[in-house]
């Protein structure tokens, strides 16, 4: 008798997912509250993620907006999952600020919100309540993270020495970050507010690190410039950012987030999208950096180079037809900025007659009624020559 062939080795198990539910007291809590808020969630969890920290994972498949297969109009697609939902009144907003603090007490809020603007006046809202556990949304504030967590990530929470290391371009991002933060505390101290730096910094980055754009279809936000528009938002702030993630609408009855294409498979981080942001932003902002190829916004400023490579009679042409600074270059070109500035910095005195036919010609480029081919051989040496200096300076730090 011959021995029987040896079965096949088993299967490979299928791969560890990369994250762990967040099971936490704190987060348990914060669903229940959810729940009893009106707040709907499906097929997701929160959860903690390798390298990402917390954010949401799918536990099931979702689906899409698929093509519907056999429709004439290409263009119909399925409807697609309600994946979360948070409605208007659990949300933080202007409209509800004496609701979410009582702390702020007899104070006019009206007033505050004008003095402040919303950011500032979000911030000493949170401020005054992270410690009163009987706050209506205390058990939203405590899956936040702490000031010790973000000092891990954002840079206004440096040394100084440590945001020395900051490219060029980010620290520009950080100073003028450190500005408005600067005005914001000294405004709610000058209001009689009694926070320490610690406490106002804190609240200050909460609004910073999870609001979303806001503007109601009303009187009042019509009125508002587009920074003032913000709300926070209790559960789909789980989510964290990626340059394409799902789909958040709001309506009058509150956000609603959907697969924005295709449909998603089980064990899966989800993202929304916080806005088309470099790297550099990100990191000052919300202090963390997606991995280059993957960030189809990123881009790179030259200011810092190009600024100082420009006469004075050079910058004012610039400055007079606005283009002064906000030089960059993104993963596939430089931008037009940038054109405009070098071909500038090739006029050596602009402002002589003898130039005059010159920058015409410039003026004529920026219009477009100029292909720009005679002086392009130059500008891509200076440009080149620019990216070399660039390496030098990243290989240095
Ligand atoms: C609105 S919260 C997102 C959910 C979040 N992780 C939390 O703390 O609840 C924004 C913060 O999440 C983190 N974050 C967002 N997207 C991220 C990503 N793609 N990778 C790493 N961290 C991210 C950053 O710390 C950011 O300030």
């Amino acid at each position: 008798m011959t021995a029987p062939p040896p079965s096949p080795p088993p299967p490979p198990p299928p791969p560890k997912p990369t994250y762990e539910p967040a099971t936490g007291e704190n987060h348990t809590n914060f669903l229940t509250w959810s729940r009893a808020q009106g707040i709907t969630f499906h097929k997701i969890t929160p959860a903690r993620f390798q390298h990402a920290g917390l954010g949401i994972a799918s536990t099931a498949p979702i689906a899409g907006p698929v093509p519907i297969p056999g429709s004439r109009r290409s263009a119909r697609r399925s409807e697609p999952e309600t994946i979360a939902f948070t409605p208007t009144a659990s949300l933080l907003t202007r409209e509800n600020l004496r609701q979410f603090a009582p702390s702020l007490g007899g104070r006019d809020v009206r007033a505050l919100l004008k003095e402040l603007g919303t950011h500032a006046c979000f911030a000493a809202a949170i401020a005054g309540e992270r410690g009163n556990g009987a706050n209506g949304w205390a058990p939203w504030m405590r899956v936040w993270p702490g000031l010790e967590e973000f000092r891990e990530g954002v840079p206004l929470l440096w040394r100084e020495e440590e945001q020395a290391l900051l490219p060029p371009s980010a620290i520009s991002i950080l100073d003028s970050q450190k500005k408005k933060f600067g005005r914001d505390f000294e405004k709610v101290k000058k209001l009689g507010f009694e926070f320490t730096r610690d406490e106002y910094i804190y609240a200050w980055l909460i609004v910073n690190t999870r609001s979303l754009f806001y503007k109601p279809d009303t009187p009042e936000y019509k009125e508002l410039t587009r920074e003032h528009c913000m709300a926070l938002c209790p559960f789909i702030d789980y989510f964290n950012h990626s340059d394409d993630g799902c789909k958040v609408e709001l309506s009058p009855r509150g956000y609603t987030v959907t697969a924005s294409a295709g449909s998603i498979p089980a064990d899966t981080q989800l993202f929304v999208t916080y806005g088309c942001h470099s790297n550099d932003f990100l990191l000052c902002e919300y202090g963390f950096l997606l991995p280059t190829p993957s960030n189809k916004w990123d881009e790179v400023s030259i200011d810092s180079l190009l600024l100082p490579a420009l006469n004075s009679s050079q910058r004012s042409v610039l400055e007079a037809e606005g283009f002064l600074g906000g030089y960059v270059f993104d993963r596939s070109t430089f931008c037009f900025r940038t054109q405009a500035a070098v071909r500038m910095m090739l006029i050596r005195d602009p402002e002589h007659p003898r130039s005059r036919a010159r920058v015409e010609r410039w003026r004529r480029f920026l219009v477009g009624e100029e292909d720009g081919e005679r002086e392009r051989g130059e500008v891509e040496r200076w440009l080149l020559n620019s990216l070399t200096q660039l390496g030098n300076m990243i290989r240095v730090r």
